[in-house]
């Protein structure tokens, strides 16, 4: 992949992604807001050189507000380092908590950030890469874009939306040898991990750990590969391919032997699933029962 445009390049996965893209060779742009941070993650992808003509545009702008300006920006990226080959559609945030203690202006917030945020650059470099007739979109949507979990009721539609658009433009797109990849991580261990760690229910935390905590780069890893490929879902760990099998649905499948995959193995996962469906719902009910007995404790001192 010659040229690579990542959002959400300044942190986290997208960093760990743009690094990765970097040191296949590839030239990178750096989308975000906060130029500081750009410039540190600039400095960090630039170790990762492979030849001394690579390099490392930044570019800072808000990628849900604005659609003209994020158009703008993303023309000025190509009139600098030619068409896009592949955009990392990265950027994004979490926040976990109860829906009633949810302030409703979240539920929209996290709607344009995560979604729009995805739409918005895809909708800039698509119009060139059918004219090239070549081209890979990725969404990075999430474990919790596969399932509805316990205090993700802001979260998970955000990033379930990703797959109506992953599955719609690829059919679109296909014919054009553009590649959508939907990336579903785990738990990955970042700054938004750790501030969203500082006010996450202890039931999501529980049910999270299922799955566990990976790093970025091993996240990024299989993500790059996975798109360079043209794979439409990318998965990590035995958890995250379980889920993906079990959740395919009518997503576009990429291989003979993905597809046989899933036609053997759906029933066994949909019985495993039901097993971890019942160990969930049992830490909710043990959670709430908790906060009763130690609530009427404190009314009866
Ligand atoms: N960490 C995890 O456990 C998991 C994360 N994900 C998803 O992966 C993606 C990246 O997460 P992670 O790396 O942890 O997050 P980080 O907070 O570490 O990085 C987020 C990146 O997005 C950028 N960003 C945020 N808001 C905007 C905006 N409005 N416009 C442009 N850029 C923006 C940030 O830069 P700046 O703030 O300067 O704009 C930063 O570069 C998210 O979509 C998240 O939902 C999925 C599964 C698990
Ligand atoms: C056969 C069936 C197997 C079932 C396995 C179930 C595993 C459930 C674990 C869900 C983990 C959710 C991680 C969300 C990460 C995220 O997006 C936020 N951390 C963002 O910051």
């Amino acid at each position: 992949i010659p040229f690579s445009g990542v959002t959400g390049g300044s942190s986290g996965i997208g960093k760990s992604i743009a690094m990765e893209c970097y040191r296949q060779g590839a030239f990178i742009t750096l989308v975000a807001r906060d130029e500081e941070k750009l410039l540190r993650a600039k400095k960090d992808v630039e170790k990762f050189a492979i030849n001394d003509k690579q390099v490392v545009l930044c570019v800072s702008v808000d990628v849900s507000s604005d659609y003209t300006q994020v158009e703008n920006v993303i023309k000025q990226a190509q009139e600098k380092l030619g068409p896009v080959d592949m955009l990392v559609n990265c950027a994004g945030t979490a926040l976990a908590g109860k829906f009633e203690e949810m302030e409703v202006e979240r539920f929209k917030e996290l709607m344009e950030l995560n979604y729009l945020g995805s739409v918005y650059p895809s909708r800039a470099v698509i119009t060139t890469m059918k004219e090239r007739r070549m081209g890979r979109i990725v969404f990075v949507s999430s474990q919790a874009g596969q399932i509805g979990l316990f205090g993700y009721t802001a979260y998970s539609p955000s990033k379930f939306a990703l797959r109506g658009l992953a599955e719609a433009l690829q059919m679109e797109m296909k014919p054009y040898n553009i590649y959508v990849t939907l990336a579903f991580p785990p738990d990955t261990d970042t700054p938004l991990l750790a501030e969203e760690n500082k006010s996450k229910p202890l039931e999501t935390k529980l049910i999270s750990e299922t799955s566990g905590v990976w790093q970025p780069d091993q996240v990024a890893k299989i993500l790059v590969k996975d798109a360079v490929q043209g794979n439409f879902s990318s998965s990590v760990g035995p958890d995250g391919y379980m889920l993906s099998a079990l959740t395919c649905g009518m997503s576009p499948v990429t291989s003979i032997t993905e597809g046989l995959q899933q036609i053997v193995t759906m029933g066994l996962f949909r019985t495993i699933a039901l097993f971890y469906l019942g160990s969930f719902d049992s830490i909710v009910r043990r959670c709430m029962i908790q906060r009763e007995q130690s609530k009427a404790a404190d009314k009866n001192e």
